[in-house]
């Protein structure tokens, strides 16, 4: 599908439904669109535009098959973002608080600023028409419609999870709490919680997490008290069990491999302030950018580089690691709550692709790692592949490697730790914890 440009004047539809087009028809994140037009608009607008466009791609199935059921032939060409826009009214219509006057009136008007004032009339008799027949109140009896996933993602948690699928279905699609964790070398739990009971905000503690604290409201994160301190950081609670399995002491040499944005090196740093070096390393130098503003935020002093995790002649330094986190390029499907884009942008032969990515890295960082030395792989995927299956296989081909279990249940055979989303509110995540032979 060809490129669009930016509609020439902000208008709060036509841009939701130009972001919409972008991660749809050009497999754009949401995050990436979303900046692009919330530079024109004010905060309140902003938050509306986040909340619709991610609520589009929540409901979608059910919003395609109502828009099949009205459209008689499908749009094409420049006129494809006009379906956009219906889906975005259809949502507006049905799932949203925004007054059915508007919802109608101000989608059809928004048509004029992308191109198609030609198109009005078929926006209107398609919004009105969903209302006159009713169709939110027919039951549609496709439970990968109502799932609101992929095809191939709602078979593949179908495959992994068996009778428990429908939960891990359903969690997929909830909406995920925020997390903070309280930066314990700047303050403590103690005073970071006094300073938010000051600032009437809500919140609850996790009673599996020392330094967590879990947002009862969706907050404004840089007014909470200490942010510009950086007295916290915001982290879900699964991510934040790594530094707790990863386990890192003093005077250790430290990989954080694949370390953008930094979340779990800010918190590597917290837990062992003493370690002879932490180097956080990713490919992606945008990212590592944002590594730098979070550890400077967090007054964390670390070594940071860019550079191929699978590649490390150009970013090693020869000196073994007593410790490696290897926070692997995953499918991301267990945070998928959190980036309902994701089940859009990913597809289903990207698993296996991911899956060999995952065995390369793991494959070269076992050789940076010294003997007796620990690993711990992460992903914050749902799926086998990808987790339990992929490091099965590197213990059977891996003579010096020995699993290390995080629970009482794992076995080589069945490793690590499978977080299903909304486990005690987290995202999905897995781990397994690899110690190296010492001789
Ligand atoms: C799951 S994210 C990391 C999140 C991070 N550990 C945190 O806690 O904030 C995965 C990261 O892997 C990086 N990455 C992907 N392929 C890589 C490679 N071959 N070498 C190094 N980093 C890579 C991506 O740029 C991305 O930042």
């Amino acid at each position: 599908m060809k490129p669009l440009p930016l509609p020439k004047q902000k208008n709060l539809r036509a841009d939701c439904a130009w972001v919409i087009y972008q991660i749809l028809e050009q497999g754009k994140s949401s995050r990436e669109c979303l900046e692009r037009v919330q530079r024109r608009h004010n905060a309140r607008d902003n938050a509306w535009l986040q909340e619709m466009s991610l609520g589009v791609m929540r409901r979608l199935p059910l919003l395609q098959h109502w828009l099949r059921t009205l459209l008689d032939r499908p749009l094409k060409g420049n006129k494809k973002v006009v379906e956009h826009l219906i889906l975005l009214g259809l949502y507006q219509l049905n799932f949203s608080r925004v007054s059915k006057h508007a919802a109608v009136g101000e989608t059809v008007a928004a048509a004029s600023h992308l191109n198609a004032a030609g198109l009005k009339g078929l926006v209107n008799a398609v919004l009105r028409n969903f209302q006159r027949e009713e169709l939110a109140s027919k039951p549609v009896d496709d439970a990968i419609i109502n799932s609101g996933l992929p095809k191939w993602l709602y078979k593949a948690i179908e495959e992994a999870y068996d009778a428990d699928a429908d939960h891990v279905r359903n969690e997929t699609n909830a909406m995920a709490p925020i997390w903070l964790r309280v930066n314990t070398l700047q303050t403590s739990l103690t005073a970071f919680t006094e300073a938010l009971d000051g600032a009437g905000v809500q919140y609850t503690l996790s009673d599996q997490h020392s330094d967590a604290i879990i947002l009862t409201n969706r907050e404004d994160i840089t007014a909470l008290p200490g942010f510009e301190k950086g007295h916290f950081a915001v982290q879900d609670g699964a991510a934040q069990l790594a530094a707790h399995y990863l386990k890192p002491q003093a005077n250790e040499r430290i990989l954080d491999c694949c370390a953008a944005p930094g979340g779990k090196t800010g918190h590597i740093v917290e837990r062992a302030p003493n370690t002879e070096y932490v180097l956080a390393l990713d490919a992606d130098a945008s990212r590592l950018k944002r590594v730098e503003e979070n550890m400077t935020r967090l007054k964390h002093q670390v070594d940071i580089k860019q550079g191929d995790a699978a590649a490390p002649d150009s970013w090693w330094d020869g000196k073994l690691f007593d410790r490696i986190l290897l926070d692997a390029p995953c499918s991301a499907t267990g945070v998928i709550r959190r980036h309902p884009d994701i089940r859009w942008l990913r597809k289903a032969n990207d698993i296996d692709n991911l899956a060999q990515l995952q065995r390369r890295i793991l494959d070269t960082l076992w050789g940076l790692l010294k003997p007796g030395g620990t690993l711990l792989y992460a992903t914050c995927s749902i799926l086998p592949k990808e987790n339990a299956t992929q490091i099965a296989q590197f213990l059977s081909d891996t003579p010096d490697a020995m699993l290390s279990p995080i629970t009482k249940t794992e076995t080589p055979e069945k490793p690590g730790r499978q977080i299903k989303p909304g486990e005690q509110q987290m995202d999905g995540f897995y781990y397994a914890r690899l110690v190296k032979s010492a001789e």
